[in-house]
Parts: C-alpha cells; structure tokens; sequence
C-alpha cells in the first residue's frame, strides 16, 4: 500500500496507494515504514519525497479502523522515523493532506503543496484531536494563536494561507510530484536540524496565560458541551508550556480519553452518515447507483418571497443560470436587490466574484421555457401551488423536472395536478436556504427515480446535505418536530416554565430550546396550520375537556399567546419579552408567568416540579419515538437519514450523533421503557405510546443502529 520507487537516480519516491483518500490503514502504515527504511538504507539515495496516488496527499487515519483493534505500526514511531531520518524527505501534497496525513507531512523536512491543495487537522469534528503529533509540532511551527485556530475548528485551509503560515515551503500550479523531486534534489546533504519542528521550541507568545483563558472561554462557549474542541486547546496548551516529550505524553492521555468517548462515536458517525445517504433508494427498488440524474444547466425560481431568494443564491452560486420570477413588481425589484446583495456578500466572503449575471429576473412565467428544472416557493397555499404547478406545465418543454419547495403540503397532490407526475418532487429547503446545509428531496410514489437522482445531484452541488425522502405530513424533519413541540407546551401546563424546557435543551447541546426556536421562527406559523387543523378554538373553555381536541391531549397555549398578539420576536413578546420588536435577546417576561398561573388555575392543573431529565425524556424521546414510526413507514430509507436531518437543520447537536444514533446510545430498551411509563401517565397523548418498530427492535435485542437497516427487512418480511 505505499510503492517504492528510484527516481533521477538519487531521490527515493515513495506513493501512498489506498484509494479513494489514501487513507493511513495499518497496510499503509507498513508500506510506509518499510519503504522509507529502504530509502534510507539505500546509499545511492540521496533524499526521498512522499506523496499520494490519484491527486491526493493523505486524507489522515483511516476512520474505520479506529472501532477496532487496531493493528499495524502506530503512527507516531512511524512520524517519528521520518522525522530524525538522516536524508531530507519532502511531502509532496495534492489534494488534500488531513488529520493524519498533515501530521506526517509536519514530520517531513519540507513540505511542497499544489496550489489547489487544501490542508488542516480536522480531528475536532471526529471528536478526537491530532494525536499523532499534531497537537505539539503545529504550534511550534506556525505559533500557539494559529494553532489553536486550526485545531479546535478543524478548519481546512488552501494551499496560499498554509504557505502564509508557514505550514508549507512552496506552492506550485505545475506537477508537484515533479516539483518536489526537484527541490529535493537541490536541498540533499543539507543540515536536518532546523527542519525537524518537534525539536524546536514554541514561537514566543506574550500573555500565554491570558491568551488560553480567552480561548478556552470561547471554546466552551461554542463546544455546547462537546469535549474535544477542550481537549485540543489543553493539548496546544502542553506544547507552548512543556518539553516536546512531555507535550507528547499528555497528547496521548488527552487522545485516550477521547478515543473511547461516546462522542467520538456519534461525530464519526455522522461522518459516514453524511457520506451514507448519498446511496438513497426508494421503496420501489430504485436507487443512487441505477438512476442517472438529468443534465441541469438552467434552473428557475418562481416566487421570490424568502424562501425563493435564498434558492436562487444558492443556485446561482453553483454557477447556474436561474430565472427569477415573481410576477408583482414591486416586489420583483425588492428581490433583484435582495438576492445581489446576498451574492455580493457570499461572493465577497469566498473571494470569488459575484455570480449577479447567472440571474435573470421575469415577471412572466413564459420567461421559464426553457429551463430544465424549476423550483416553485411560492405561498404554502395548495390552490396555488396547483394553479403554479399548471401553467408550468403547459410553458415548459418536455421533460422539465418541476420542484415545489413546500414545507407542509401533499407533494403527490401536486403532482397529480400534471399532466407528468413522474416529473414533480419535493425539495424542501431551510431558511435561509441558501445558508442552511440542509435539503430534504421529497418522492412520490410517482416520482420517476431520475427526477430523485436530478433533485439530489443538485443538491450537492449547492453544498447542501440531501436527502431523499418519502412524503408524507411534514415529510421526516417537521413530522418528528410536532411531539416534541407539544410535550414541551404540555410540560408548561404541567408547572415547567419555558426557561426551565429551553435550559434543559440548550444544556444538551441545542443552540436553543424550543420556546426560544419557537419565538425566533414566529408563533403564528404553527397557529396557522393548527387552525388549518381545526384545532384551533376560540374562548375561553376551561378543563380537562378544553384541552382533549380530535380525541387526544392538547395544549391551547400557542393559540392563547398568539390571541394576545404575541408572535416572538417579531412583536417584541413571544414566550420570552424583547426589547423591541425584531430584538434578539430573550429576557424573562413576568406577565407571561403570571399568564401560566392564571391558565393551569383556569384548567384546574396544579403545578409540580419537573426536572432537566423529564423535559429530555419527554421532549426527546416523543421526538425519537415518530422517528421509528417513519423507519416503519418506509419514510425513511434507514436511521442515518433522519439523524442527518436532525443534525443539519434542527439543531440537534452533533456529538450526539442525531437522534436515532442517541437512542441506540441510550438503550432501545430504556427509550421503550420511559415511553411506556409516560404513556401510562398520560394516556391521552398518542405520540408516547411507543412505536411497533421500537417494540420489535427491542424484542429481538436490540440490534446495533448499523443492523437496523437489515432487522427492519427482516421484522417487516415477517409481517
Ligand atoms: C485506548 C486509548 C487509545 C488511544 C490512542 C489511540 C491512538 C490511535 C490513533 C492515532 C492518532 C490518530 C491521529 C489522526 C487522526 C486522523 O487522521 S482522523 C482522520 C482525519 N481526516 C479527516 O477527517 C478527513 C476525512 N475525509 C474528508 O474530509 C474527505 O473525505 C476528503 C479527504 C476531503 C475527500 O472528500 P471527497 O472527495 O468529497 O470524498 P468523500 O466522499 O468525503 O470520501 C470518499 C470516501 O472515502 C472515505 N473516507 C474519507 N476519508 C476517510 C478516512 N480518513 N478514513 C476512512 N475513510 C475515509 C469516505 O467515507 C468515502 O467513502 P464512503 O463513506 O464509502 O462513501
């Protein structure tokens, strides 16, 4: 897994082979150490370069290994080897050189990069940190402040900031391989002390103390209770404040107590759950790997509220071309000057120009002809849409994909409405959609599997974490949303408070709760579909019998509070008061616990004392339980579907792996067992009696979350 080769008779050429990402498994690992010991002992050598196979350098230690017993030569001596080795050895970087891979290359004498090159440690977001050296020779490299920039974000960075930095020697836009046997020739024979960082001291640094503190602070602040981005800043905090052996003997006790944490086991996850629902598959059969997407060259929005702004931000900036329509004036020229205020912006933050001209604005949907996809964001209003949905169908030519970005209604209603059903999906984009990663591409059952295999191509080209979904009320994201929506407002009847519920699910890692997310978002879009509902009733009712609506539990609390004309922030009162309208800053409101008061004693509810665990386990585990019901339903493909949804557009927080990864961290039995005990106390609320899958999961003992897929088979074959 690494060749070995002579080149221009004295540099010894040694290529990394694991594709795709030339990964450094234990057979990489003996190729390397085995073929730089042949360098080296070879007198005709006079320096050596490694570089990787297929254009790129290293994408660091192979992830996989880490939930195994790990064999093979372990990094570090390997690293080490290199680094005292008594010939210059140049890292010739392509592509990506990360985590591990950056870590060999620092323990190379110079670093050469192609100018597309990318670099960085990226081992935070797997909830470890580089532990193969990283954490000590970084900051003796390019200084304590950088470091710990690079370490605790796990940011990549291009080939011109690492030369910048001081991270690489050269950067070249011709053949790097080529370059850097050439600089090794020109640099054989030549003293090795200076080059071998791990003997240098740290770069001086004024006020370390103070700096460490303010790092920490920061860190904390946005870890949200993940522990590694700590870890990383107390092991760069070793190599400004220890002797390299040392630094390097707390970079491993930091790294063992990480590597076995549980949320390295849900980052890492969510790294191959990421990668996993590109493979989707529909019910049908259908699937990634035998549908060919469309060509998309010219794309079109129709409707440019906010939604449709952000879409087409997003489209233009895969570079695009998108018509823009909306058909009222006034409110076209409010969108052109929107939508290029926000590609000047974007473009300016990724020092690129601004893709102003891939956007041509109409106020007439003949505009669209020629388009081969068109995405809908007009009002969620069904006759609309439909009426949308017609004259496209009769503007469009042949073969047209025709996209509704609805966030609540039938998709397969739409597309019965066309004449082509097997050309219409859903593709529900987050606000600000050209901001948010998340896009849930909604099937039909007449969805053609091309129109999926287009709609989520597209989505990863605007960057997006897709997902194909099946349709349903509120597709997966919004259908597991409403009971944990309405345990937190039954909690508030109950005797919790909103800063109770929100203090609870922040300290989970939530970057708000629900009542805070409620606010931001805007009371009145729930009252909205409640009322569309017919849920929604005036008055003043009082009682158990008030509150027990369509046969089941419900809270009026949301429709109270928008009655009272309190919509969140953008009234200035929501469950928290503002300084203004549009103000930011939840603060505690008197008058709404004084409505609290007045509403349980109107109900005759007597408040008792909850605590953290109850809202978690209510909250989550109602949330947890709809998503079973989905696996069962065939919604969803597998688990790591809705934990990518959860973890790209709800919040949920990634250490934690997506909901479904926690449940199975957690215990299928134990989610089953508090589900049961909650539904006993409260019978009348049906999103706690646990879901049929999770009975059978548990039943047949509780597989791990990676056999779900196969147990889900094989207990619905069973039916
Ligand atoms: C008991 C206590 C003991 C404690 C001590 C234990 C010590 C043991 C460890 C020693 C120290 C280790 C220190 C180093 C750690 C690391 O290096 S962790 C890995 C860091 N690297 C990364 O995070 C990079 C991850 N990869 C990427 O970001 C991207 O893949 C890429 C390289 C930029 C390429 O992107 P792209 O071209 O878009 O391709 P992808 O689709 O993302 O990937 C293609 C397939 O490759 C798989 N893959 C990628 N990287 C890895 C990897 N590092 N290991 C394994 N597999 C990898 C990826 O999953 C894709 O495959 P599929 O999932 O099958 O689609």
């Amino acid at each position: 897994m690494a060749e070995y080769n002579r080149v221009s008779e004295c540099v010894g050429l040694i290529t990394l082979r694991n594709p795709p990402v030339n990964a450094l498994s234990a057979a990489v690992r003996q190729g390397i150490v085995d073929t730089v010991q042949r360098a080296l002992s070879d007198p005709n050598v006079k320096s050596v370069v490694i570089c990787g196979q297929n254009g790129i350098f290293c994408g660091g230690a192979d992830i996989k290994e880490f939930r195994s017993n790990m064999t093979g030569p372990p990094l570090i001596p390997m690293i080490h080897a290199i680094e005292s080795a008594n010939k210059p050895v140049v890292a010739a970087i392509e592509g990506s050189a990360l985590g591990g891979g950056l870590e060999l290359a620092l323990g190379c004498h110079y670093r050469i990069a192609h100018s597309k090159a990318r670099l960085g440690l990226p081992e935070v977001s797997l909830g470890l940190l580089p532990a193969a050296g990283g954490s000590q020779r970084l900051p003796r490299l390019i200084g304590v402040p950088a470091a710990l920039n690079l370490i605790t974000t796990g940011r990549h960075v291009t080939a011109a900031e690492a030369l910048q930095l001081g991270i690489v020697d050269q950067v070249t836009d011709h053949n790097t391989v080529a370059a850097a046997v050439k600089f090794a020739l020109s640099v054989a024979g030549r003293s090795l002390d200076p080059r071998r960082i791990s003997t240098h001291p740290c770069p001086q640094q004024p006020d370390l103390d103070a700096l460490f503190e303010e790092v920490m602070q920061k860190v904390r602040q946005s870890a949200r209770g993940a522990i590694a981005p700590i870890a990383c800043v107390q092991a760069v905090r070793a190599a400004a404040t220890l002797p390299y052996a040392q630094g390097m003997e707390r970079e491993r006790e930091l790294m063992a107590t990480l590597f076995t944490s549980g949320q390295a086991r849900a980052l890492q996850y969510c790294f191959f759950a990421e990668r996993a629902v590109g493979r989707w598959r529909m019910p049908s059969g259908a699937r990634w790997d035998t549908s060919k997407p469309r060509p998309v060259h010219k794309a079109a929005v129709i409707g440019l509220g906010t939604m449709g702004r952000g879409i087409t931000v997003a489209l233009a900036q895969t570079g695009l071309s998108v018509i823009a329509v909306e058909t009222q004036e006034k409110q076209l020229m409010e969108a052109k000057q929107a939508i290029s205020g926000m590609l000047e912006r974007g473009a300016k933050g990724r020092g690129v120009a601004p893709a102003l001209d891939g956007v041509i604005y109409s106020q007439n949907i003949q505009a669209v002809a020629d388009v081969d996809l068109v995405i809908e964001a007009v009002f969620e209003d069904i006759a609309l849409k439909t009426k949308v949905f017609q004259q496209l169908s009769a503007v469009c030519k042949p073969g047209t994909l025709l996209c509704t970005n609805t966030s609540a209604l039938d998709v397969d209603q739409l597309a019965s409405e066309t004449p082509n059903p097997e050309l219409v999906v859903g593709m529900h984009f987050f606000a600000p959609a050209h901001v948010m990663k998340l896009l849930e591409v909604v099937y039909g059952p007449r969805s053609s599997p091309q129109a999926v295999a287009t709609a989520m191509q597209l989505g990863k080209k605007m960057g997006k974490a897709s997902v194909a979904v099946g349709n349903c009320r509120g597709f997966v994201g919004n259908r597991m949303l409403k009971p944990y929506i309405e345990e937190a407002f039954f909690l508030l009847e109950e005797g919790a408070t909103p800063e109770l519920v929100d203090q609870a699910l922040e300290e989970f890692g939530f970057p708000m709760g629900v009542f805070r997310m409620s606010d931001l978002s805007g009371l009145d879009v729930g009252w909205r579909v409640r009322k569309g509902d017919g849920l929604v009733e005036p008055g003043t009712a009082s009682g158990r019998s008030a509150r027990i609506r369509q046969g089941r539990r419900y809270s009026p609390l949301g429709d109270l509070l928008c009655e009272e004309g309190r919509f969140g922030q953008k009234t200035g009162r929501g469950w928290y008061q503002y300084d203004k309208p549009g103000s930011r800053v939840a603060r505690f409101d008197p008058w709404l616990h004084s409505f609290l008061g007045a509403y349980r004693a109107q109900h005759g509810l007597v408040a008792r004392r909850i605590d953290h665990q109850e809202v978690l386990e209510r909250c989550l585990y109602a949330l947890i339980n709809e998503g079973f019901h989905i696996l069962d339903d065939g919604i969803a493909a597998g688990p790591e579907d809705i934990d990518v949804i959860y973890v790209s557009g709800y919040g949920w927080p990634r250490h934690r792996g997506g909901p479904m990864f926690y449940a199975n961290m957690v215990g299928l039995a134990k989610v089953l067992e508090r589900l049961e005990h909650y539904q006993q106390l409260h019978p009348e609320v049906p999103h706690l009696q646990p879901s049929s899958l999770l009975r059978r999961l548990v039943a047949s003992g509780s597989p791990p979350i990676h056999k779900w897929g196969e147990a889900i088979k094989k207990l619905h074959s069973q039916l």
